[in-house]
């Protein structure tokens, strides 16, 4: 029994001792995985701020030192992430830009900032922002971390990823050389928000810099759990191997008081080795129990051994059963315990999660989300329970609900992070745009476990897409700007050009072409000599000084009106017009824009008008435009000329100002009637010039209308016909008088008989009609010659003409013949005292040149009505009967005598 009581004893002690070992397996296990998922739960939480802080740079165009430092103050850091020495912001720099971006920082305030190290390097990074900025973190403004290995190998990792990397063990700048701590780096890349960011080789080109942390292992570990890492000894190593180089932290030497204590601890049989991977960098973590957890345990297995010695059989089953309720009860606990961790590590993650400045939600493996944080919650003003399952869908903007849970749904099945912008209503009632990223989750992190739903993180954009909107809307503008410049500049249907003053490289529109007759593609290749070969080179003379003077500034447009030539051969005028749009910063002329506007037809016009002044002013006749008033609004030199008044007499002044009061009013009548029907009259017209003297001109008046027809000037040419009329007055003279005597001629005389004839019958009076032929007058001029015939006939003439009475008419009507007409007789003796003056008119001697000359002369004479005859058939009775007179002897007269019978006299 004894025997069967020791071995039941000693069964049981095994058992017990088995299940203590379990026991302290359990707990060991249980205590490394709980620091292990502390020690991943805050990296990534450090990894999610980072993601905040890129989420910043997405959200803002332009993030400032002051920007930036008000961001990261907001996060809290100190009091929420104990252990990060600061978040900062790392600037890809291109070689080219270096001197630039130090210059720029410099005129911050940072006189003495500098990219470290120098030297030369195909790219550069620099820390520009770095919060706190103060103390260690002062060492490291400027410093190139791409420069180092170990940085760079995280950098480009993250740069090509578009994840967060953590570097591999370093010495941070932030080093003053005591109590040094291992170094580590957590990269997150910032790429810039217009650029895609697919494929690596496009991640390398969006890339703007780095958002990171600097942790000091020490500081980090301390910040985790204030150092304590439960009963164990923690070795964190940077890669996958524990290799002492490769010691980043041992919480054991952090907080050893004594060799002993070392020695117990390493020798102990419990210990594990686990790779955790943060941020894709491995780490090695090595746990042991610590002295702590021993002391805990071997209070637990003094009973057993005082059992084994010293209780009996009955004592042994007894405390067996106890051991074994006892070992339950311990399990319970453990397993409360554990439950108690899990809830107080899900509390300290929820604290975190509302305490970042993003909208943060799970979701669960059935795609449902089930957890919103505290800002995600006090943006949406909905509580938990409203939002959870698909209630935040009623949050969502309607025209992006279903991109999104396309894109949510499509990354969910595949396991894919992505991330989508949409509109989120705010409590406001306002819609905010919001970045979601959304990230698969694992338990353990590893992506080969087991999937455990997913976390999403919301940033607020809202600002960069009003931004993004406002620049839409004014790409919008300037498109819409260009195209109405382009229908304005169709409409204002002219040419344009530009022209790279320095290279010569020009370009024209199809209407610059038009204007010279061509096509654009019959022109190419097109560059400035196109112009030039276009132009007149008399004009490209003008045009090239005018350019000249421009590009001095002494003109601040250029103007010239040019001749080009068209398609067809001939000249076009182009109004060539334009300004220098850009210079150089030597100031020389770089680009030069401007208009051809084809004003040939102007030009035409103007050539004409330039004509019609000429002839204006240079016109022989006088011209007077006046308005419809009269008003005389221009005269000419011709005008001037002609009247005497000058052109400020003239102008205001009336047409008036020129009559000559004969022209009576029914001619004025006339004249206006005939002008206002039918726009023009034209006529001989007497005017006054301004020393009083009348004049005839020739006028043409002519209304000037107006595109309605009505009269809008009244234009009148006027010729002075002063000459005209004299040499027609002397023509008319020759025509009715005699050349020789200036007595009238044989026409005259038949006009004068005609008239006295009818005014005779009318008065019923009588007239005689008289023939005189000179006696002897052939031997005048046979002895003294023609000349002196003439002088005696002038003369003779004369005195013949004094001898008759005012109103009778002496003709000559050939050689030495003349007619004498006596009008007004009572009686037809009432003539004959007529007829012996001028028997003696002719036979008075007349002395010439110191001639005394002798004629005298034979008279016939015929009476009407006694001869009621016509006016020929008179003439030739008084021919008649003054050949009797020759007949009877010459120097007297005798009278026809009519007989009814009687045959006419014979003609000569
Ligand atoms: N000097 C001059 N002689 C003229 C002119 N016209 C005609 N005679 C001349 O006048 C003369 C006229 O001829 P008659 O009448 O026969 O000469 P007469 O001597 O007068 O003869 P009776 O008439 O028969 O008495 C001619 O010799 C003409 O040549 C003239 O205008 N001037």
């Amino acid at each position: 029994m004894l025997l069967l009581s020791l071995s039941f004893t000693g069964l049981a002690w095994r058992n017990a001792l088995v299940a203590q070992e379990r026991y302290e397996q359990t707990q060991f296990d249980f205590q490394v995985r709980a620091v292990l998922t502390r020690i991943e739960q805050r990296m990534q939480a450090y990894q999610q701020t980072l993601l905040s802080v890129r989420g910043l740079f997405e959200a803002s165009k332009d993030v400032d030192r002051q920007k930036f430092r008000r961001f990261v103050d907001s996060l809290h850091l100190t009091e929420i992430y104990p252990g990060i020495q600061g978040l900062g912001f790392s600037r890809l720099i291109a070689p080219a830009e270096l001197e630039r971006h130090i210059d720029a920082v410099r005129r911050e305030g940072f006189a003495g900032y500098t990219v470290q190290p120098a030297g030369p390097r195909d790219v550069y990074s620099a820390i520009v922002f770095l919060e706190p900025f103060s103390g260690r973190n002062l060492r490291a403004f400027g410093y190139d971390m791409y420069s180092e290995p170990v940085r760079q190998a995280a950098m480009v990792r993250a740069r090509d990823s578009g994840e967060a990397a953590l570097s591999g063990k370093v010495r941070l700048m932030q080093e003053a050389g005591r109590e040094e701590q291992a170094g580590l780096l957590m990269y997150v890349p910032v790429y810039r928000n217009d650029a895609p960011q697919s494929t690596p080789v496009e991640r390398q080109a969006a890339l703007l810099g780095w958002a990171y942390a600097p942790f000091r292992m020490r500081d980090l570990m301390n910040g985790i759990q204030g150092g304590r890492m439960g009963e164990l000894d923690i070795e964190i190593y940077d890669g996958e191997h524990p290799l002492p180089e490769a010691l980043l932290y041992d919480s054991y030497r952090e907080n050893l008081t004594s060799y002993a204590e070392m020695h117990v601890s390493r020798e102990h049989r419990l210990g594990a080795s686990h790779t955790l991977t943060i941020a894709g960098h491995p780490w090695t973590v090595i746990s042991r129990p610590a002295p702590g957890f021993l002391q805990h345990v071997k209070d637990r297995q003094q009973p057993v051994h005082t059992a084994l010695l010293g209780l009996a059989i009955s004592g042994m089953l007894f405390w067996l059963s106890w051991v074994l309720i006892n070992g339950r009860r311990q399990a319970l606990q453990a397993a409360h315990g554990m439950t108690r961790e899990l809830r107080e590590s899900e509390a300290r993650f929820r604290l975190l999660a509302d305490s970042v400045p993003a909208l943060i939600w799970l979701a669960d493996t059935d795609r449902r989300f089930y957890w919103f944080n505290r800002p995600w919650l006090e943006f949406t003003g909905r509580s938990l329970d409203k939002e959870q399952g698909y209630g935040w869908t009623d949050g969502i903007h309607p025209e992006d609900i279903k991109r999104y849970l396309d894109t949510y749904y499509a990354s969910f099945d595949q396991r894919q992070p992505y991330t989508i912008e949409l509109r989120l209503r705010h409590h406001d009632g306002d819609w905010r745009w919001i970045a979601d990223h959304g990230i698969p989750r694992f338990k353990n992190n590893d992506s080969n476990d087991e999937f455990i739903g997913y976390i999403g993180s919301c940033t607020d954009i809202n600002e960069r897409k009003l931004m993004e909107k406002a620049l839409q809307r004014s790409e919008e503008n300037f498109r819409r700007q260009s195209r109405t410049m382009a229908e304005i500049l169709w409409g204002a249907d002219v040419g344009t050009w530009e022209w790279n003053v320095q290279t010569g490289e020009t370009s024209f529109n199809q209407r610059w072409a038009e204007i010279v007759g061509y096509r654009l593609e019959e022109l190419a290749p097109i560059n400035i000599t196109t112009w030039h070969h276009l132009t007149h080179p008399d004009d490209l003379k003008r045009s090239n000084l005018m350019l000249q003077r421009c590009f001095r500034r002494e003109l601040d447009a250029y103007e010239c009106e040019v001749r080009m030539q068209h398609s067809d051969g001939h000249w076009v005028w182009v109004l060539d017009r334009g300004r220098v749009v850009e210079w150089a910063e030597d100031g020389q002329p770089l680009r030069m824009s401007g208009t051809h506007l084809d004003i040939t037809a102007r030009k035409q016009s103007e050539i004409r008008l330039q004509l019609a002044a000429n002839v204006f002013t240079h016109a022989r006749e006088a011209i007077v435009i006046a308005d419809t008033d009269g008003t005389i609004i221009d005269v000419n030199e011709a005008f001037i000329r002609i009247t005497g008044y000058t052109r400020e007499e003239a102008l205001g002044n009336n047409p008036r100002m020129l009559q000559s009061g004969l022209q009576d009013a029914d001619f004025y009548d006339e004249f206006w009637e005939t002008l206002l029907s039918k726009g023009h009259w034209s006529g001989e017209i007497w005017n006054r010039r301004k020393d009083g003297e009348v004049y005839p001109t020739l006028m043409t008046i002519s209304a000037v209308r107006d595109a309605n027809g009505r009269p809008q000037n009244y234009v009148a040419l006027s010729t002075d016909i002063t000459a005209i009329k004299n040499y027609q007055s002397k023509l008319e003279h020759i025509a009715h008088y005699d050349v020789l005597t200036g007595l009238p001629n044989r026409a005259l005389l038949a006009d004068r008989m005609r008239h006295a004839l009818s005014q005779c019958l009318r008065r019923d009076d009588a007239l005689a009609v008289v023939y005189l032929d000179l006696d002897g007058f052939k031997a005048v001029n046979d002895r003294h010659g023609h000349e002196i015939g003439d002088e005696l006939l002038v003369h003779v003439a004369r005195r013949m003409q004094e001898a008759l009475r005012e109103g009778d008419t002496l003709a000559r009507i050939g050689g030495d013949e003349f007619i004498a007409v006596l009008v007004d007789l009572d009686e037809p003796s009432h003539c004959e005292p007529i007829l012996e003056r001028l028997l003696q008119a002719a036979a008075d001697p007349v002395n010439l040149r110191g001639y005394a000359l002798n004629v005298s002369v034979s008279i016939g004479i015929t009476l009407f009505p006694v001869d009621r005859t016509d006016a020929d058939q008179l003439i030739r009775h008084a021919d008649h009967a003054m050949y009797q007179a020759k007949q009877a002897g010459r120097n007297c007269y005798r009278f026809f005598a009519p007989t009814p019978n009687a045959e006419e006299p014979p003609e000569e």
